[in-house]
């Protein structure tokens, strides 16, 4: 359904302080490469994981893929055809079909209306351009009615009056899904969509979304920190390191057998993969990976987790890896996996959780 190739974002560090320091106006652009060359796929009727720590640049490739944001170099395709969102007309079109659900289901409804105005004014701006005339009267009413039985939040009429503030974060966040499912997308860009939800909580959302791809078939990009929910909920998964991919394939494999050692590490740091309570992302930010991940204005020479890996060699420090098919439909962006005589030597399966 959707695909990028390529997909790169250099954002301005005019405001970037350099060992404390401003650095000045006047001093040559710099850049930070926040994701640079990221090639992914979503797929009718499947859920894509991106997975990755803080400022991997998780958010940015949902931001270029929503037209969010312009995109530096790369390509972003819908049903194979080159997007290309100049003008507000193009924009509704390519939003209409392409949805974005955020991490914060409060910041992202208005406190001031009740789910009946946010709910139809999101029916009417996009049925509008299908049916010709304004949504209104008991086909209104029906239209509303359904789009809240979808996202389970039933009898209808017990929330379509209500405002945020009456509302669970969990309903909140089924409201924020329900607007998306107004214009009837084929893909939804979900961004950490249960991060702020309380863990009672998550997996009912993760559900629904999962219900939506099965019963509409919608294309789903869940972006998330926690590996964990990825190997439950989606069906592949790509680890994004320092803005590049660093490994991809079928969840259940790149989880429980990693081929990279940066995936090895994050699964490491998830000591229960069932663990949808988070302990797992919490150790992760809590204790770290073992070192930083790179300076994004300077990123190092070749491979980018070449500095905190273990297996690292002068290959790895000098020569960026492309992304290497190890097995059918798995990949991994590592020279250990590649036929070089000075390759280094990755272990099979060392560090998976399993
Ligand atoms: N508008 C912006 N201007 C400058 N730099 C930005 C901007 N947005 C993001 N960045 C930088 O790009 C990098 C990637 O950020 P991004 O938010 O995509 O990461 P992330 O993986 O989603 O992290 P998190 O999980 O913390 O949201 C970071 O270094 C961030 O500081």
């Amino acid at each position: 359904m959707l695909a990028a190739h390529g997909l790169t974002k250099h954002f301005r560090a005019g405001q970037f302080r350099a060992g404390g320091r401003r650095v000045s106006g006047r001093s040559p652009a710099r850049a930070i490469h926040a994701v640079d060359g990221v090639d992914l796929e979503l797929h009718r009727g499947q859920v894509l994981a991106v997975v990755g720590e803080s400022g991997s640049g998780k958010s940015t490739v949902a931001r270029l893929l929503a037209g969010l944001i312009p995109i530096t170099d790369g390509q972003v395709l819908l049903d194979g055809a080159a997007v290309r969102l100049r003008g507000r007309r193009a924009f509704r079109a390519y939003v209409r079909r392409v949805q974005m659900i955020f991490q914060d289901p409060f910041g992202s409804l208005n406190p001031v209306h009740p789910v009946r105005y946010t709910l139809t004014r999101a029916l009417r701006l996009h049925r509008r351009q299908s049916t010709g005339g304004t949504l209104r009267g008991a086909e209104l009413e029906a239209a509303l009615t359904e789009l809240l039985e979808r996202v389970h939040l039933t009898p209808a009429a017990r929330y379509v009056d209500k405002f945020p503030h009456e509302l669970s974060g969990g309903q909140r966040q089924r409201i924020a899904i329900a607007r998306a499912l107004a214009a009837d997308p084929e893909v939804l860009l979900a961004d950490e969509p249960i991060s702020m939800l309380d863990v009672s909580i998550r997996l009912g959302i993760l559900n629904l979304l999962a219900d939506l791809r099965d019963r509409l078939g919608i294309a789903i990009l869940y972006i998330t920190h926690d590996i964990a929910s990825a190997r439950y909920f989606a069906d592949r998964t790509t680890v994004l390191y320092a803005g590049q991919v660093m490994e991809t394939g079928d969840s259940e494999s790149v989880t429980q057998a990693p081929l990279h050692p940066y995936t090895r590490l994050l699964v490491a740091s998830a000591p229960d993969p069932d663990d949808l309570a988070g302990a797992g992302a919490a150790a992760v930010r809590d204790r770290g990976t073992g070192g930083e991940p790179p300076s994004l204005v300077d990123p190092p020479p070749g491979c980018r987790f070449a500095p905190r890996c273990p297996y690292a060699t002068d290959v790895c420090r000098t020569e960026t890896p492309e992304l290497i098919e190890v097995t059918p439909g798995r990949a991994a962006a590592c020279w250990g996996y590649s036929t070089r005589e000075d390759r280094p030597a990755v272990p099979a399966t060392e560090g998976a959780s399993t």
